[in-house]
């Protein structure tokens, strides 16, 4: 799905308005019945009372369209134009006769008591806002917020005070229970700065011309089961193990053995034809017991360090279809030098995640010897560590994007939406995945989905593409069985093969 911004948002109407055609009050007409059916659909025939806000504008107009709709079914409703500019847009105005009971707010001293319970549809501002909200109209925003717990806040296309492109984290803004956007979703609601106020978001379709959608460019994606099936490939009837690669995994030291049996793990679940895990010694045992099906490289060093000293060894390299490297190998010296050798050896896109992250931010000259295509996968502090911090998610979705291009790396970031930028430009947030992830281990478990991917003969992209989508949803279907408090990142592993079969539907 794409991601477009305020301005192509408008093109989009413009569009569809020209070529459907449609007049504006008639979409804004569909617009706003989309919203008032899922109101009725979610919280039923006998809801407590409505209380709508409108501002001057566009979103204002679907505001007042909304109160007649649901007016019309008999529902309690009470909807106030908050005058925060002196002239109502063209279809606002014309949608104002069709509500007669329509109240005024000029000032912050009318905001009203609003003593039931009951759900408040805001819809004071959308992608029209080009400034924060200021003053008096700012002071209604507060009020709302104030009242958040008393009533469920329901925000139409935006929370209001929000900017779609733009970080707008110090401004006001409503703080909604679910947002009910129309067609895409809006950059902003994909930041973790704004997660507290977007609330749930609801994509509802107000019929954008489909010509438009196809051909409209955008850097930003949201990954969704369209893209996913054009990934999945399924297994050659005629296949053998050689067909889906020899993967090494390079994870664990002393004390952190779990991360090298979780990326072990999961890269064979992830369907890579052989897998060797190199470990230390100390954790041999425990790696063969634990992963019978795979084969097991050790050192006599606590952490990884010699494994390409040996002459045969750096020259066997290349012959892996894929290595991970990172999880739980520390960031002794000894360590990093031999992370070195490794990139020297090996020129194939490979994985780094963790550990081999946090050695590269320690020494930035690495980035530069990481193999064009490779896929890099931080969290925000090992981003931090590699790339430095930034003033807002804007600005880190920027440096993101900038650094994917200029190293050529793959670089997910994670996250509620993971952002995948790619050495293009483009960047993919895949939209799987729950809290219940946030537990130990659950990284690891991507490495070795992602480096099983890659063993298998998927392009870089198809890889990061279609891991982080199966990890997500892996990670929902435990969740769905065993709760997100329970989850643990060996349930990850274990559930992947229910992503897989519903991957393949
Ligand atoms: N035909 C269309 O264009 C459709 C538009 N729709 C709705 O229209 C919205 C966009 O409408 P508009 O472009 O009228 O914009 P908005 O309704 O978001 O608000 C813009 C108005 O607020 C003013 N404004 C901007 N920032 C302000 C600030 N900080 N303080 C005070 N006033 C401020 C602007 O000058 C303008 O008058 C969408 O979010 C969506 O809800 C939907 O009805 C679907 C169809
Ligand atoms: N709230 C969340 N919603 C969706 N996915 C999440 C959430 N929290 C964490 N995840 C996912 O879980 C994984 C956690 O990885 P990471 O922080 O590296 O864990 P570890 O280092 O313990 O293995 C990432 O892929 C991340 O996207
Ligand atoms: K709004």
């Amino acid at each position: 799905m794409k991601i477009l911004s305020a301005q192509q948002v408008r093109e989009a109407d413009a569009y569809t308005i020209q070529h459907e055609p449609v007049s504006s009050v008639l979409l804004m007409e569909r617009a706003a019945s989309e919203c008032a059916g899922w109101m009725v659909h979610t919280f039923g025939e006998t809801p407590p009372p409505y209380y709508i806000f409108c501002g001057m504008g566009n979103n204002g107009g679907d505001g007042l369209v909304i109160a007649r709709k649901l007016q019309e079914q008999g529902f309690a409703v009470q909807a106030w134009l908050v005058h925060t500019s002196g002239n109502a847009s063209a279809d606002n105005a014309a949608n104002q006769p069709y509500y007669p009971e329509l109240r005024h707010i000029h000032e912050l001293a009318e905001f009203p008591e609003m003593e039931e319970p009951g759900i408040i549809v805001d819809a004071l501002f959308g992608t029209g806002l080009n400034r924060p909200v200021e003053g008096w109209a700012a002071g209604v925003i507060h009020k709302i917020n104030d009242q958040r717990h008393k009533h469920t806040v329901v925000s139409v296309d935006m929370p209001s005070g929000m900017m779609a492109d733009s970080s707008s984290v110090q401004f006001p803004c409503v703080h909604a229970r679910y947002t009910l956007t129309f067609e895409f979703y809006k950059l902003a609601f994909l930041l973790p700065e704004n997660g507290e106020r977007t609330g749930q978001v609801e994509v509802l379709k107000i019929g954008i011309h489909p010509a438009f959608t196809a051909q409209v460019q955008t850097e930003y994606h949201l990954t969704d089961p369209a893209v996913i099936h054009t990934i999945y490939r399924p297994r050659n009837a005629f296949s053998h193990k050689g067909t889906y690669g020899h993967a090494l995994m390079i994870a664990g030291s002393y004390g952190k053995m779990g991360a090298a049996l979780l990326a072990t793990r999961a890269c064979l679940k992830a369907g890579a034809g052989l897998v060797t895990a190199h470990i230390p010694r100390c954790g041999y045992e425990i790696l063969q017991t634990a992963v019978p099906e795979a084969m097991c490289n050790t050192e006599e060093s606590a952490h990884y360090s010699s494994h390409f000293d040996e002459p045969f060894r750096l020259h066997q390299a290349p012959d892996y279809a894929a290595i991970g490297i990172g999880p739980g190998i520390g960031t002794e010296n000894a360590t990093a030098k031999a992370l070195e050798r490794l990139l020297l050896a090996y020129r194939k896109p490979m994985v780094l995640d963790a550990d081999a992250l946090n050695i590269v931010g320690k020494y930035p000259a690495l980035l530069a010897e990481i193999p064009e295509d490779s896929i890099l996968t931080p969290h925000p502090k090992e981003f931090e560590r590699l790339f430095g911090a930034t003033g807002d998610h804007f600005e880190r979705l920027e440096l993101l994007t900038r650094k994917a291009r200029e190293l050529k790396l793959y670089v997910l970031l994670k996250g509620k939406y993971s952002a995948m930028a790619c050495p293009d430009g483009a960047v993919y947030f895949n939209p799987t995945g729950n809290p219940g992830m946030a537990t130990a281990g659950a990284g690891d478990v991507l490495t070795g989905i992602l480096t099983g991917l890659l063993s298998q003969g998927y392009t870089p992209k198809a890889a990061l593409l279609l891991g982080a989508w199966l990890h997500g949803l892996a990670g929902d279907l435990a969740a769905d069985d065993l709760s997100e408090e329970a989850l643990t990142a060996e349930d990850i592993v274990h559930y992947l093969g229910q992503a897989y079969l519903r991957t393949r539907q």
